[in-house]
């Protein structure tokens, strides 16, 4: 479904340049859940960016649903992939109702039966009919990112890329959000790719994972291999210590406290 070759992006000339990606490459199949984790300023982002069209200046070979992408995005190549950001208060106009929000992509589109779209979205997302003239300060961050992910998948995409869609929400709502995309997911056939640099979260909905260090992929692992921690990569162990973490950090400091 999506293959990424040999993609590098730079940012800057000369002395200040930064290479944001080297030579990545990377392949997920149809209906399958695919995660970047890494520190922060690893390239994960941009590595999305390039995918929906924001950054445009990168080389190498970009293919999703056996299509080619360009460098310019059509609006017609937008419609199967689409992508739902961190800040979902950033994301949403506050001086539109959610209706108005559902309706713009809608109405881009050339798409019909808004009314039935808008209603039968909210419900697919959890949220009911009630919700659909109200503004995005009188909802919760996590009905904010729902709305979010409705304003996405609304246009019936193929493809979602999802850019660390509940760092900004609390624990226990990021675990409703990651069982809604996952239960969407298996119901529309979805492609995911989505962006954390928390393995502990990617692990909840993805199958395979790719670990980026300095704009390289340094490690892909599998989902057995994030449940055993049988990884090769320094980094990778790292980061899978870190994601185990506290159960055994609070283990560990009980025992010498014994
Ligand atoms: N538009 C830009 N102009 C200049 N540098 C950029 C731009 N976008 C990204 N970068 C740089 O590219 C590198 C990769 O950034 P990117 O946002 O992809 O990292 P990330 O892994 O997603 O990090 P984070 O988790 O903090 O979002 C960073 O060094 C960043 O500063």
């Amino acid at each position: 479904m999506i293959t990424i070759e040999n993609l590098g992006i730079q940012f800057g000339t000369g002395q200040s340049a930064i290479r944001a990606l080297k030579d990545v490459n990377l392949h997920v199949g149809e209906g399958e859940s695919y995660g970047l984790v890494g520190e922060s300023g690893s390239g994960k982002s941009t590595i999305l960016r390039a995918m929906v069209g924001i950054n445009a200046h990168w080389t190498g070979r970009i293919e999703v649903d056996g299509e080619e992408l360009s460098h310019k995005r059509t609006v017609a190549s937008r419609k199967h992939m689409q992508m739902v950001f961190q800040d979902p208060y950033g994301s949403l106009h506050p001086r539109r109702t959610i209706n108005d929000t559902l309706k713009e992509p809608l109405i881009i589109h050339k798409l019909d039966n808004h009314d039935d779209r808008i209603v039968s979205i909210l419900e697919e997302v959890g949220l009911g009919p009630d919700y659909r003239f109200r503004y995005p300060h009188q909802l919760s961050g996590g009905q904010r990112q729902r709305v979010a992910i409705a304003r996405a998948l609304i246009l019936e995409p193929r493809v979602i890329l999802l850019d660390e869609p509940t760092s900004a929400l609390d624990v226990s709502v990021q675990a409703e959000i990651l069982n809604l995309l996952s239960a969407l997911r298996k119901a529309h056939g979805l492609t995911y790719i989505m962006v954390s640099h928390d393995l502990a979260v990617v692990g909840h909905l993805c199958s395979k994972i790719a670990v980026m260090n300095r704009g390289e992929i340094i490690e892909e692992i599998s989902e057995e291999q994030l449940r055993s921690g049988d990884v090769s990569h320094d980094y990778t162990r790292q980061l899978w210590t870190a994601s185990q973490g506290y159960d055994r950090a609070a283990l560990q400091s009980f025992k010498e406290f014994a």
